[in-house]
């Protein structure tokens, strides 16, 4: 018999935002330097910084982040020679965490504490012929880059850099049937990849492209009864495609409609939005503090800044509006004067 894969939330679960609790958690995570999973996740550290500290700015409790010792592990893992920043101290420079570490410094207003001009040649470097980027010299092409790409030079004020039209021409290529987008062209639709395509677009001003119809149906259905949203068809519901599936939205009216897409959409009053709070506010675990991928998991900085930014899309009053296409706090975007796109 069909049946629709999904998670029953628990009587007792968290119907509360817990926000002292996730402010210890990310505060605290990290000072143990011989915590099994924060050694396990050196290689992702940058990156991880960057979900801390933007959790703690829509908190307002980026204060008890240690602000210089983040600027001086920034400037330590640019590579000087590329340009290109790494995860930690010795690890090969990437897109990922160049990406990361110039919104770090964005939302720090210190873009001085690094080499631009290094940046932007890294990123340069980065672009093919038909418009694709790598993520690093090893060469493999995934959209996902494109958006590092455009997000990381439009933080910057530098987007003159690349051939903008290549770049979203190759974006364009990777367009399924379905109206989703996959990591290269031909590659099945997947939630995560399609928040990078149209935030691509979105930064790019290209949303005319978008076969927004179609891409409508396709995010409808990631909506599952539990207020959940999943990344594709027949799979559980996880926190962070809440964010990264509200982010494409649908522009069909239909009753489990998702969101954020719909905050660029401009419909993000279509979404099932009791339901996908009460599922974010189970994500949340009360004794360590932070939201994890679904209820009873182990939380973690990743889904704890897209529990939060969720919430945040949703209107929760007591976490500060966040930049649908940046995933950083609005101020900061208001501050640097930028525009992306959203469907009127
Ligand atoms: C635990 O296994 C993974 C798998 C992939 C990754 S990832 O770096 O390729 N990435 C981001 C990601 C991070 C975490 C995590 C744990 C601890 C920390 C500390 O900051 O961060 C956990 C998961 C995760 N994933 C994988 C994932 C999310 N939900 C279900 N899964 C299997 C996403 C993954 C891809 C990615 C997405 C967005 C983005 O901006 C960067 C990378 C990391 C850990
Ligand atoms: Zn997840």
């Amino acid at each position: 018999s069909f049946t629709t894969k999904d998670v029953v939330l628990k009587e007792e679960r968290p119907k509360t935002l817990l926000l002292q609790k996730h402010s210890d958690y990310l505060a605290s995570y990290g000072l143990n330097k011989d915590d099994y999973e924060y050694c396990m996740t050196e290689y992702l550290r940058m990156s991880g910084i960057y979900w801390s500290l933007t959790a703690m700015e829509l908190m307002g409790q980026s204060h008890r982040m240690p602000k210089e010792d983040i600027i001086e592990f920034i400037t330590s893992c640019q590579d000087s020679e590329s340009g290109g920043v790494s995860a930690s101290v010795g690890h090969d420079p990437h897109m990922l965490y160049t990406l990361s570490a110039v919104q770090v410094l964005a939302m720090y207003n210190r873009i001085d504490a690094i080499d631009v001009e290094g940046v932007v040649r890294f990123i340069k470097a980065m672009q093919q012929e038909d418009g694709s980027f790598f993520g690093d010299k090893w060469g493999e092409v995934d959209t996902r880059f494109s958006f590092c790409a455009v997000m990381c030079l439009s933080l910057l004020q530098r987007l003159d850099a690349i051939d903008v039209n290549k770049a979203v021409d190759f974006v364009l290529s990777c367009m399924n049937f379905d109206g989703g987008f996959g990591s290269k062209p031909g590659s099945e639709s997947h939630a995560g990849l399609i928040y990078c395509c149209v935030g691509t677009l979105s930064i790019c001003k290209r949303m005319d492209a978008l076969h927004a119809d179609e891409l409508a149906w396709w995010l409808c259905e990631r909506q599952l009864p539990s207020g959940g949203l999943n990344g594709r068809p027949e799979k559980l519901p996880d926190l962070c495609y809440s964010w990264f599936t509200m982010y494409q939205s649908t522009l069909t009216i239909k009753t489990y409609t998702t969101q954020s897409s719909l905050s660029m959409l401009n419909r993000i009053h279509w979404v099932d939005k009791k339901n996908l709070e009460q599922f974010i506010l189970a994500c949340q675990d009360a004794e360590t503090g932070g939201f994890s991928d679904r209820p009873g998991d182990i939380t973690d900085p990743f889904h704890t800044l897209f529990g939060l930014a969720g919430l945040s899309l949703l209107g929760n009053p007591s976490i500060k509006p966040v930049n649908p296409t940046y995933c950083m706090p609005q101020e900061t975007i208001d501050r640097l004067k930028l525009e992306p796109q959203i469907l009127h």
